[in-house]
């Protein structure tokens, strides 16, 4: 079904399964999205992040054509949703946030229905899916817990074979072993040749299972991320020695020149006083460590710690509203963007 369904994508460029450009949604003068202009690649995973009401929920229905954008343009696998909307939820597979299912069915009687209803659906792989979810499917909807309507409902939504996935907060009231089990389902639809797209709250989720990300804040799509990148960038905390003098005009060049091979390397440095103790360096690094360890390891620092960078930085820069620190490292002579905090 899966190879019926894809052969029918007619997309100018293959590479994109998703496809939107300055799309904007608006309520009144309320822009609930404002220009957003996106990618998916097809067999990648794509996380939407953001804060409550940051627009991605409105993004995920104007793709499906649940909604009708105010101006832009989106296409999701070679159609506009807003004129070939079943043509795309053909194609889609959809998890919304608030997922209804019938509630005088029992689990089986659902999927067997939903399986029935699309054209890519597949009893066998959606019962599979409920037995790996580990979902009592003799139970009638309305009697089940928050939870297992969430299994139900993921299990509809991983039966059909379609070239894309969308699923809205798809771990939310889950327990943890049952979230590392949907984690795994969608690193299976990966390794399958198909496209997930899914919104969490959870970062530790996207970092584990996405290719790339974007940040959506009010309304605004305001950083993309290939997480490959921030896996290769790290912040290094350490206290400096109580007597290393601090220039008050150039707090930098008390760790020195940032050797030259290194400066493309370097993306953000702060000192902060620590009273007494000393000052707190904050270094943070892109790319390959190794070749930075040698100029660590030469500065009169103590109580160094090493972490990757991680989302969670990230995250609350964007939520701060702060320049984006994950991309093009930026240094001159000195070690570069330095502050005292004083
Ligand atoms: N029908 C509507 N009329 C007016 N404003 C709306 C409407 N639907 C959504 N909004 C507003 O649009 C903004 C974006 O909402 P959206 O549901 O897309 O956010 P979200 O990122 O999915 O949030 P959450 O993480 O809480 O689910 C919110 O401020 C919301 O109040």
């Amino acid at each position: 079904m899966l190879a019926n369904i894809d052969s029918t994508i007619h997309s100018n460029d293959l590479d994109h399964i998703v496809q939107t450009t300055e799309l904007t949604k608006r309520y009144g003068n309320f822009a609930a999205l404002h220009r957003c202009s996106l990618e998916v690649l097809r067999g990648e995973i794509f996380g939407l992040l953001g804060p409550n009401g940051a627009g991605k929920t409105t993004l995920i229905r104007l793709l499906l054509g649940y909604l009708h954008r105010t101006s832009g343009e989106a296409n999701v696998a070679g159609y506009d949703p807003a004129c070939d909307s079943v043509e795309v939820r053909r194609r889609v597979a959809y998890l919304p946030g608030d997922a209804r299912l019938p509630r005088h069915m029992r689990g089986r009687g659902v999927l067997e229905f939903f399986a029935q209803m699309h054209p890519c659906g597949d009893v066998q792989r959606t019962l599979d899916v409920a037995n790996r979810l580990d979902l009592d499917l003799s139970r009638r909807v309305a009697f089940m817990s928050t939870g297992m309507r969430q299994k139900l409902a993921l299990a509809v939504v991983f039966g059909p074979r379609t070239p894309l996935l969308i699923l809205d907060e798809p771990t939310a009231n889950l327990d943890p072993s049952v979230r590392g089990e949907v984690l795994s389902l969608v690193l299976s639809e990966r390794d399958e040749g198909r496209t997930v797209m899914f919104s969490s709250h959870v970062l530790s989720e996207i970092e584990q299972t996405c290719d790339r990300v974007a940040f959506l804040r009010r309304g605004e799509l305001v950083r993309k991320l290939v997480m490959e990148d921030l896996f290769q960038r790290h912040r290094v905390t350490a206290t400096l020695n109580p007597d290393v003098f601090i220039p008050e005009h150039d707090p930098s060049a008390a760790l020195g020149e940032v050797p030259s091979d290194l400066r493309g390397q370097i993306a953000a440095c702060q000192i902060s006083p620590l009273g007494t103790r000393g000052n707190r360096v904050q270094i943070d690094t892109a790319g390959d460590l190794s070749p930075t360890l040698g100029w660590l390891a030469s500065l009169p620092l103590h109580h160094v710690r090493i972490e990757p960078l991680g989302l969670h930085s990230v995250y609350e820069a964007v939520h701060l509203g702060q320049p984006d620190m994950s991309s093009v490292p930026q240094v001159d002579s000195r070690v570069a963007a330095s502050e005292v905090a004083r």
